[in-house]
């Protein structure tokens, strides 16, 4: 089913989490017993179904995406996986007006893997959305490894740089970058 996924991933122009840093991604989601989930950037849904997949049976994904067609994909996804309905909250709309609606401390888990320029105001949303004990995933923290390359000063890549020094540099969180995939970006909030 995740292959299938990738495929419309792929045509979409979508890139998904690889399967490194997914698999990470089940691993916290049921290490955290992460029945309230948020995930800024649906895409297709690979993403999606690997934190489903670590989640309990009861738990409900929050995702939010800009492009309807996307989430429309991932809704195909989730059927073929055989995912009830009620285990998905997909919610069109720029990540930046949708994630100050959601509620302090009303989640789990926050996976954050939409537009990389967005990743600053994400991350701050997401820090106040986790509960004490929740877990912060960031794609692509590695970025292609231009983030540990000091030459490499575009734009996105400075943005992304900047963004691991925030998070480290956090009192509220616990951190640690997994080089899996492009990189996955994850701490615990205190
Ligand atoms: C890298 S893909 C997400 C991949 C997905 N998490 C997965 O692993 O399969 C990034 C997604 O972010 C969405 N996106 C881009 N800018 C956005 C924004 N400002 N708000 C919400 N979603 C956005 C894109 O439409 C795209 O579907």
């Amino acid at each position: 089913m995740l292959l299938r996924a990738r495929e419309r991933a792929a045509q979409l122009g979508c890139t998904p989490v690889l399967p490194g840093a997914g698999a990470l991604l089940s691993v916290l989601a049921a290490a955290a017993q992460a029945r309230a989930v948020v995930e800024v950037g649906t895409g297709a849904g690979v993403g999606s179904l690997y934190l489903l997949r670590g989640m309990p049976a009861d738990g409900v994904l929050t995702t939010i995406d800009l492009e309807v067609e996307h989430q429309r994909a991932a809704k195909q996804a989730f059927a073929e996986e055989g995912v009830r309905p009620t285990r998905t909250r997909t919610i069109s709309g720029r990540a930046a007006d949708v994630l100050p609606r959601l509620t302090d401390g009303g989640y789990d888990l926050v996976f954050v893997d939409a537009d990389k320029d967005g990743y600053p105001g994400y991350v701050e949303q997401a820090v106040r959305l986790l509960r004490p004990g929740g877990v912060l995933a960031v794609d692509n923290a590695l970025w292609h490894d231009r983030v540990g390359d000091p030459a490499r000063r575009d734009e996105l890549t400075t943005v992304i740089r900047e963004v691991g020094r925030a998070v480290r540099a956090d009192e509220r969180l616990v951190t640690a970058l997994v080089p899996s995939g492009d990189g996955l970006l994850t701490a615990v909030r205190r």
